[in-house]
């Protein structure tokens, strides 16, 4: 335990870290806690022979903030439920502490607990994180209005293809290989997207991780809309647009694991929030617009609207 524990307290409100039967924090009364959990399981996740302990840690960690992000929230702690085979050494397992502190660090969040378990065949990580929101300001898939512009932070697909990349199906000049990888291992969450969009009056707004379809249809189920969006204008890295594979809008739409966010604004507030983001460096393209339901997401091709399939990452198919 004197390995994972931080030799700093990050945040003013914790109380008790890590050492006794559970960890306390104090609240503050005009904010609402924000709180997730994403599991990481070898082999379904991810790969022992093609990441290493820290990307692994890395990601673990990296996949809940980037839910946090998605509710408007800013991470302040987070907690680690670890089953570890007995093939990996104490030193793979600092290395994957080490991994989450990267991303845990300049986000000065605090690892407050967790617990540490045997298992005889694959790496489970699950992850806890907790965060807070001002109360009113939380970012909801059920808040799409018709009217909304449509918008994606960042670029899509990228992970996807880094995927198949890493399982060299793919093969990528340098250059570009070594940032889609990136892209798969180390996705950066979009917390200070989350909170610019967590400023406006009303946003919906959801986190890519099954797919930019699949969290489409969510929002456009759970505020009883109709999106249609644009497929011209899904925004591609530079890497994508230079391997012209024809999978692009498949990895795009179907890939997941972007960890970039998704969501609906009025057009009035489209511009202002797209001039913020670019003040930080972050990309806001508008892919489409909402309209009144039946619930369903559609693109346009040829003048005639087609229905987006939930289809993304399923685990159970
Ligand atoms: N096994 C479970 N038990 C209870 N709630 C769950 C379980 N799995 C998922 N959920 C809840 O279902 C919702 C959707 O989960 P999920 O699809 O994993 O979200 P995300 O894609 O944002 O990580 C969340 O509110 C999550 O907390
Ligand atoms: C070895 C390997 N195969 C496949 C994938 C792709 N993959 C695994 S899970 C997943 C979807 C996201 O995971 P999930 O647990 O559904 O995240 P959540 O929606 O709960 O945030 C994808 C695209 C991968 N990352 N690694
Ligand atoms: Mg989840
Ligand atoms: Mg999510
Ligand atoms: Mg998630």
């Amino acid at each position: 335990m004197s390995r994972i524990r931080q030799d700093e307290v990050r945040q003013s409100g914790l109380v008790e870290g890590i050492g006794d039967d559970a960890a306390l924090y104090g609240t503050k009364s005009d904010y609402l806690e924000v709180v997730c959990t994403d599991t990481m399981v070898e082999g379904v996740h991810f790969l022992k022979e093609l990441s290493s302990p820290k990307e692994i840690g890395y990601k673990g960690l990296a996949v809940n903030v980037s839910d946090v992000a998605a509710m408007g929230g800013v991470p302040k702690y987070y907690l680690v439920a670890i089953a570890v085979p007995k093939t990996w050494s104490e030193q793979e397992l600092a290395e994957l502490y080490a991994g989450m502190d990267e991303l845990a660090e300049p986000l000065r969040i605090d690892l407050i607990g967790g617990d540490t378990v045997s298992t005889s065949d694959k790496l489970v990580l699950t992850v806890t994180v907790v965060g807070e929101v001002k109360k009113g300001k939380q970012r909801l898939r059920k808040d799409a209005r018709p009217g909304d512009a449509v918008f994606v932070t960042g670029t899509i697909g990228d992970s996807a293809a880094g995927l198949q990349a890493l399982l060299g199906n793919l093969h990528p000049d340098r250059d570009a290989a070594s940032f889609l990888i990136n892209r798969h291992k180390r996705p950066v969450p979009q917390v200070k997207a989350g909170q610019i969009m967590s400023s406006a009056d009303r946003v919906s707004l959801n986190d890519i991780s099954d797919g930019l379809a699949s969290e489409l249809n969510e929002i456009s189920e759970s505020s009883c809309v109709k999106i249609v969006i644009d497929k011209t204008r899904l925004p591609m890295s530079d890497s994508m647009k230079s391997l012209n594979h024809e999978d692009a809008e498949k990895w795009m739409l179907f890939g997941g694991e972007d960890f970039e966010l998704t969501g609906t604004v009025s057009r009035a507030v489209f511009t202002d929030l797209q001039k913020r983001c670019l003040a930080e460096g972050i990309l806001l393209t508008e892919i489409g617009r909402v309209e009144e339901g039946p619930a369903g997401v559609f693109f346009t091709e040829d003048g005639k609207q087609t229905k987006l399939e939930k289809s993304g990452y399923n685990h159970f198919k």
